[in-house]
């Protein structure tokens, strides 16, 4: 996708305030500036908020004050629609649980990202270009997602989130249930991909032996205003 403002930041947090219905507690992220082209390893402790960011700069959650810009544009006011048109043109997303639909095959869950983003044109040379660069066999294209192993699912998610060319990929903890040799093999394919797109990425991980891969490294404690603050 065309970059929408090429001065602005890919990522762009102003004094951003998110409480979940019935909870006492509220996360309140000061700012926080992403440059286009960024790695980002974002790690805190657990219920430290490193999905709930991710979730607000996805879109899938909307904050309760303060803006979340991404490409220079003031998405998190965007009305629900447009929101999701946007997400779904500039910002891939990788869940922890991957959210493939079991029953679909990998090239129809991949078609409905492209579809979602309005594209309504065949994916499937890009879809066997991801695979490729993804080391994933052809033949899975036509496989159903319920047939795939974990490791398997985990690149299609990642092809399913890039097959828009996305500036911004937001990965939510995907090597937990892979072993060191897997995960080090994943990092390395994620991070070429990201870098012949020149994709910001910004990735959440417990495992400090990621580190290396990333050129920042935020702890999400550190982007958290004192609650009283806010
Ligand atoms: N939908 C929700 N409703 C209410 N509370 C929630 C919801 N989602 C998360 N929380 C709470 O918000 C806090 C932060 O959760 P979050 O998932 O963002 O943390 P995390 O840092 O990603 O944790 P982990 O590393 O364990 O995945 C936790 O206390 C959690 O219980």
């Amino acid at each position: 996708m065309s970059q929408s403002n090429n001065q602005s930041f890919a990522v762009e947090l102003d004094q951003v305030v998110h409480r979940y219905p019935n909870q006492q507690t509220q996360f309140c992220f000061s700012a926080w500036q992403v440059s286009q082209g960024a790695r980002i390893f974002l790690h805190g402790p657990s219920g430290s908020g490193k999905t709930t960011l991710l979730n607000l700069l996805s879109g899938v959650l909307v904050p309760e004050s303060g803006a979340v810009s991404i490409l220079g544009q003031p998405f998190s006011s965007l009305p629900a629609r447009k929101r999701d048109k946007f997400r779904a043109q500039h910002v891939g997303v990788v869940f922890q649980q991957f959210n493939l639909i079991p029953h679909l095959s990998v090239i129809k869950n991949i078609e409905l990202a492209a579809y979602f983003a309005g594209n309504k044109q065949s994916v499937r040379t890009s879809a066997e270009q991801l695979l490729t660069q993804l080391k994933l066999p052809m033949a899975l294209l036509d496989t159903a997602a319920s047939s795939l192993s974990v490791g398997q699912q985990q690149r299609v998610a990642i092809a399913r989130a890039l097959i828009n060319k996305p500036e911004i990929l937001l990965v939510d903890e995907p090597t937990s249930a892979l072993d060191a040799d897997a995960r080090d093999a994943f990092m390395q394919v994620l991070i070429a991909l990201c870098e012949s797109m020149n994709t910001t990425l910004i990735f959440v991980s417990h495992d400090q032996a990621l580190r290396a891969y990333f050129s920042d490294c935020v702890s999400v404690k550190a982007l958290q205003q004192e609650e009283q603050i806010c």
